[in-house]
């Protein structure tokens, strides 16, 4: 099967935002993929709601929106009015994640559980069977442009076999460093959707590189 490709406007030309979300329109991106940072859960400030708002609008797919913040659970009205198909809250910044996956599926959108590289795979076994998808973040979150983890694709291995131990359907997503040589590295894994950021808006030829990604 080949991965879903999720483009991470992070690494979008802000002032040109609209062309960039065109070119994902344009592009065999499966989904866009939206990080929302507060500068408490991560130390960095992305977007927030009313510039998404028109992002949204723009939009021709799904998104997938990772939010790095505290207390996500108070934005699943925000987020829902989004659209948004999936709705990604950290591990970490969630101590009643169960009840929080609940939420998001009530308001009729995907639940998705993010962990930090710091944070291991196991912790997820009471919840795997609940998620849409589980998002590896193969870097520590805050930042585009950084380098890949390597033993990200030990966990994704690691998570691949706890889904198929427990009968879960859940996806493997992985965020961060990815490109060509990382997300082959995923895929074999066992990862079906790769986000990307800064090897999508850098590539000289953005929709291009979206298809290497898909292919490899
Ligand atoms: O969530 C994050 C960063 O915290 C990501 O979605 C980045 O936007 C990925 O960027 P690259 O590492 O692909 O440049
Ligand atoms: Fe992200």
């Amino acid at each position: 099967m080949k991965p879903i490709i999720a483009p991470s406007i992070l690494s979008a030309n802000f002032a040109y935002l609209a062309k960039d979300i065109e070119m994902i329109n344009n592009s065999e991106a499966e989904w866009i993929h939206i990080d929302i940072m507060d500068g408490v859960f991560v130390p960095n400030i992305s977007f927030g709601f009313p510039v998404l708002k028109f992002v949204a609008e723009l939009s021709e797919k799904p998104l997938d929106v990772h939010l790095m913040i505290v207390n996500p659970e108070k934005f699943v009205n925000e987020v829902k009015a989004l659209g948004a198909h999936v709705m990604n809250v950290h591990y970490e910044a969630c101590p009643h994640i169960h009840r929080v996956i609940q939420q998001i599926r009530e308001a009729g959108m995907e639940p998705a559980v993010t962990i930090n590289p710091g944070t291991p795979v196991s912790l997820l076994k009471d919840i795997i069977r609940d998620v849409y998808m589980v998002l590896i973040m193969s870097v520590n979150p805050g930042f585009g442009g950084q380098k890949f983890i390597e033993h990200s694709v030990d966990k994704v291995k690691e998570l691949r076999a706890l889904i198929e131990e427990t009968g879960s359907k859940a996806l493997i997503e992985v965020d961060g460093g990815v490109n060509k040589e990382t997300g082959a590295l995923l895929v074999e894994a066992g990862a079906d959707v790769l986000v990307a950021g800064s090897a999508i808006f850098s590539a000289p030829d953005p929709r291009r590189m979206i298809v290497d990604l898909k292919n490899l």
